[in-house]
């Protein structure tokens, strides 16, 4: 992988466990988000998002209480909508910034990308979390502030993550060709648009799950990786 001049890195169940997502994050969302779009109702960023929910659902007109009923069904149904992970992103920085909870990341995750940092890796993170809400999870994690070791963030505004498309603009934007590029993700279907794309790939097979290949190279943590 001596090529290899950027790695892109997913988050849930990649750098951060599923459970942390499921069992931190999204409860928190959906406790706060009825009062949160209720206070903040009238700014432009929240009224732009709960119209794009409006819009994704289908609905041609809608009571302010049926889109929170919708967001909070999206949220059970972990649904990656961009609009939700947009709204879901507002109100986790005040769960970070209040001190509610600390992101987390797999134990030789932060060490490792300091080591790729260093040796001169470009880092970026792909995710269908919101852009903020990236920069909230790297910058609030178990191991401080870790983002300082990106250079970008891509979320689903780019391109949904199963979406060829969405490898091909990510590439572009690096500025690299997508052969120089490694995607790390646990998920087989964006691993496959990836490698589609051009990119090099590397599956996340986190235990417990046993480690097996299923048309990607497969590790169980960072530290199996040789870019
Ligand atoms: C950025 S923290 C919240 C992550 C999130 O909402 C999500 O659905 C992450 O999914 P992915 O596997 O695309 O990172
Ligand atoms: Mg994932």
């Amino acid at each position: 992988m001596s090529d290899i001049r950027a790695i892109l890195t997913d988050i849930e169940g990649t750098t951060s466990s599923i459970d942390f997502v499921k069992d931190v994050l999204f409860p928190y969302a959906r406790t706060h988000l009825p009062a949160y779009v209720e206070t903040h109702a009238d700014t432009p960023e929240v009224q732009h998002w709960l119209h794009e929910a409006a819009k994704e659902a289908g609905f041609v007109e809608a009571s302010r209480t049926e889109i929170i009923d919708l967001l909070v069904r999206w949220i059970d149904e972990d649904r990656k909508s961009t609009a939700l992970k947009a709204l879901q992103g507002m109100i986790w920085r005040e769960g970070y910034e209040s001190g509610a909870y600390v992101s987390h990341m797999y134990p030789e995750v932060a060490a490792r990308l300091r080591a790729w940092h260093e040796q001169g890796l470009a880092l970026y993170v792909y995710s269908s979390g919101s852009v903020p809400a990236q920069k909230l999870l790297f910058g609030y994690s178990e191991n401080g502030d870790l983002t300082p070791l990106f250079s970008g963030y891509f979320d689903t505004q780019t391109g949904h993550k199963r979406e060829v498309d969405s490898y091909r603009r990510i590439a572009e934007a690096i500025g690299l060709p997508p052969a120089q590029v490694l995607f790390l993700s646990d998920i087989r279907e964006e691993l496959d648009a990836a490698r589609t794309a051009g990119m090099r790939t590397t599956q996340l097979v986190r235990p417990p799950q046993p480690l097996s290949e299923n048309g990607h190279p497969a590790v169980a943590d960072f530290d199996a990786i040789a870019p």
